[in-house]
């Protein structure tokens, strides 16, 4: 008997332009949600747009993070009984979004992603990423049921949180590499779909890269397009497979290993120059990918992200240890091959 099932959940409206922070009310009243918006934000976006927001509906109520735990999770839980609110309404980057993500979840009500940095795919997805300790503990959620990104607000956010959202897309390249790979070798559920999207979308940026630049409205436009392209491709695959492989392992354990060094982006992408040598080999696209970043003012190197060569390689050699997710780095790579793919690649000086 044939038992598969697919449930894909996605956002109903995607809004994605000049000014369209304005559309919010509009975008929301189309989804047909009761009572009143917690807006969830964090103190810039809140000064740069929480005004705007709130002034879109009624009654609203305003929690402010300052950052993102658990304990901030529960405490936007305990907000939330309080004001009673109907659904909650993320505006900033990725840490007010993962904790209303998450809280949302938990209290059972909708949320809606209004990004003010395009800093990775978690602004789009259905995966919150919440840090705890030493760790970064990521679990499914449910999407957003809208995503309104105002590509005006998205063009003044600072530059480097813009080329993270770049690299975490091309690093797309190589998680689908992986994703391929394990269903080779173990037959893990595969989405063609979802793998053809999710390459597409990094390939794209890797073709287009010099022409995205900063302060520039239609780049952010690309970018944030992208992101929603990636966000996509998880919802389709009903996992992260499609956008995170052995290159998200080596940032997870850098995460861990040298934590609040460099951006999520620019490691998965300094990691995605690596794990597509160790894929294809010197005649791969890993050059491609390198210079790409370099493109896109992303680092290239483990000097550039701020990491020590040694806490680069002790993140390598480990990162198979982290997840039950078969990738190129199976089995794990020693010390010596960890050594010679980064200084092949440029990433640590011979
Ligand atoms: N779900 C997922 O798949 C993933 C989730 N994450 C999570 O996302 C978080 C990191 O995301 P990130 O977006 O960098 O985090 P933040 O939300 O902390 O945003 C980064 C910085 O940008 C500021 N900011 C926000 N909007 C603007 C703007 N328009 N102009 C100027 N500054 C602005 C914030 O200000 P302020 O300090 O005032 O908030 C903050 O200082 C972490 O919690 C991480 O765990 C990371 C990767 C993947
Ligand atoms: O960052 C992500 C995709 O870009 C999410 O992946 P993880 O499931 O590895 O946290
Ligand atoms: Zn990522």
């Amino acid at each position: 008997m044939f038992e598969k099932t697919t449930w894909i959940k996605l956002p109903r409206n995607v809004l994605v332009g000049h000014d369209v922070i304005d559309d919010l009310g509009e975008a929301v009243g189309e989804l047909y949600l009761t009572g009143r918006p917690l807006i969830v934000t964090s103190p810039t976006p809140n000064e740069i747009a929480g005004d705007r927001v709130r002034a879109q509906f009624d009654d609203p109520a305003t929690a402010v993070v300052e950052d993102a735990s658990f304990d901030a999770v529960e405490e936007l839980k305990a907000t939330a009984e309080a004001v009673d609110p109907g659904y909650l309404i993320a505006l900033g980057g990725g840490k007010p979004i993962d904790i209303a993500k998450m809280a949302a979840d938990h209290l059972d009500v909708g949320f809606v992603s209004v990004p003010t940095v395009a800093s990775h795919d978690g602004i789009v997805s259905g995966r919150s990423s919440i840090p705890e300790g030493d760790t970064r503990h990521s679990v499914a959620a449910d999407p957003p049921l809208a995503v309104v990104a105002d590509t005006t607000l998205l063009a003044e956010a600072p530059w480097r949180l813009t080329t993270a959202g770049c690299a975490d897309i091309i690093s797309n390249y190589t998680a689908v590499k992986d994703w391929r790979l394990a269903r080779r070798l173990r037959n893990v559920e595969y989405s063609e779909y979802a793998g053809a999207l999710s390459e597409m979308t990094a390939e794209l940026l890797v073709e287009n890269a010099d022409m995205i630049r900063p302060g520039l409205e239609e780049s952010a436009w690309v970018v944030v397009k992208a992101l929603v392209s990636s966000g996509v491709a998880m919802s389709i695959a009903g996992s992260s497979r499609p956008a995170s492989g052995a290159e998200h392992l080596i940032s997870h354990q850098l995460d861990r290993i040298a934590p609040g060094k460099a951006l999520h982006g620019h490691q998965v992408g300094v990691a995605s120059i690596m794990t597509e040598y160790l894929h294809s080999g010197e005649n791969g696209r890993w050059a491609a990918i390198r210079d790409a970043l370099a493109e896109l003012d992303a680092p290239t190197t483990a000097a550039e992200l701020g990491i020590d060569d040694a806490e680069l390689i002790a993140a390598l050699t480990s990162a198979h240890e982290i997840r039950d997710r078969y990738t190129i780095l199976q089995g794990g790579i020693n010390e010596s091959a960890a050594v010679e793919v980064a200084t092949a690649t440029g990433v640590i000086d011979e």
